[in-house]
């Protein structure tokens, strides 16, 4: 039988990519591996210990918050603030970013960002939900971290990861050099390495969009929808259309069959709805080190301008080929409208 590989022993293992790495980013992995094993054990005793249901209290979206939001969010925070290596954390869950203050980690260099519970609306429901987390490293050297070091671009991540709390939890990350799956195995309370080198296929047959939403849609998605449901056998047409309402779940269905996940602009969210921060660049860096593409139909996600901690985004993201015949219908029917100020700036409206 094949030697099982813990999260904690790959993590060592890979520390050697890294010439300069102390093992600051390793303790910090695990550090979100321990939160993530706490989660899970309320996630799957959900209906027994009371976390279901709303916590009475809204986030800085105006979204009400579920019990189990808050309950992750303490657990993710409480593991950052008491492993050592965190300086910062952008949570979902917290209007304003949290300066780490301890002596243990006031050498820290890392900043994370986190949705410490994605798919909230499937929480009651018991449909897979999941954690969405970034991790960049502070340029400034001392003091607290700046709004500089807090609101760098996608392309600075220098690791980020997914837990899918579903029939099986796994956490799937990636430091930039690909994208690996560890599966939880409760017998021994660890992460083990089920699924190396995973690698999103560069064509698929499965769309993922709320479709409730249609007649709000741009009309290029409209007509990326259309062109998904026609009758074409030489390109496996009409697709699949499966949408759970959890993008971490949408998401990692679709990076292990091919696929698309769409969650465009809408009357009601004109600047999309999901999170640059801790949603669109950490999936986006996933998705990208996996052999896919990820884009807000026009510009690749990881270089839009990270200008506030709960930014949102259009995001167009999967296999590479799905995503370009997407965006090429964004240019076809729904060009980005363009101004020019008085000093000949060029603006994209
Ligand atoms: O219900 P909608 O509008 O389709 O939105 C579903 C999307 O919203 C989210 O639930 C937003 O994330 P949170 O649950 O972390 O707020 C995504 O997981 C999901 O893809
Ligand atoms: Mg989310
Ligand atoms: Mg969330």
């Amino acid at each position: 039988m094949s030697k099982i590989k813990t999260l904690g022993q790959f993590i060592i293992e890979k520390q050697a990519d890294f010439p300069y790495a102390k093992g600051e980013l390793s303790r910090l992995l695990r550090d979100i591996g321990i939160a993530a094993k706490i989660v899970n054990r309320e996630v799957n005793k959900a209906g027994l210990v009371n976390i279901l249901g709303e916590a009475g209290t809204t986030n800085v979206q105006g979204e009400g918050q579920k019990l189990l939001d808050v309950y992750a969010n303490d657990q993710f925070i409480g593991a950052l603030q008491s492993g050592g290596e965190c300086c910062t954390v952008i949570s979902e869950e917290n209007d304003e970013y949290i300066t780490i203050n301890s002596d243990i980690s006031k050498n820290a260099k890392y900043i994370v960002a986190i949705d410490p519970l994605d798919g909230s609306s499937n929480i009651d429901v018991n449909v897979a939900v999941g954690t969405i987390f970034s991790i960049y490293r502070r340029k400034s050297t001392d003091g607290n971290a700046t709004i500089d070091d807090i609101l760098q671009g996608g392309t600075e991540q220098v690791a980020a990861g997914y837990i899918i709390y579903g029939s099986s939890t796994m956490l799937v990350y990636t430091t930039g050099k690909g994208v690996n799956g560890f599966t939880l195995d409760p017998s021994i309370g660890e992460f083990c390495l089920s699924h190396p080198e995973m690698k999103i296929p560069k064509d698929g047959t499965i769309y993922s969009i709320n479709e409730g939403y249609y007649t709000h849609f741009p009309d290029g998605v409209k007509k990326f929808i259309k062109y998904c449901q026609v009758e074409d056998k030489t390109t496996n047409r009409p697709y699949t259309s499966r949408y759970i309402g959890s993008m971490v779940g949408d998401l990692h269905r679709n990076m292990i069959k091919g696929g698309i996940f769409i969650y465009p602009v809408t009357a009601q969210a004109p600047n999309g709805k999901l999170r640059l921060v801790y949603e669109c660049n950490p999936m986006a860096f996933i998705i990208e080190q996996a052999g896919g593409k990820a884009t807000n139909g026009y510009e690749r996600i990881l270089t839009l301008d990270v200008k506030e901690l709960h930014q949102r985004s259009a995001i167009f993201i999967g296999s590479e080929n799905m995503v370009k015949k997407a965006e090429e219908m964004m240019q076809m029917f729904s060009p980005q409208k363009t101004k020019k100020s008085a000093e000949g700036v060029v603006h994209i409206q």
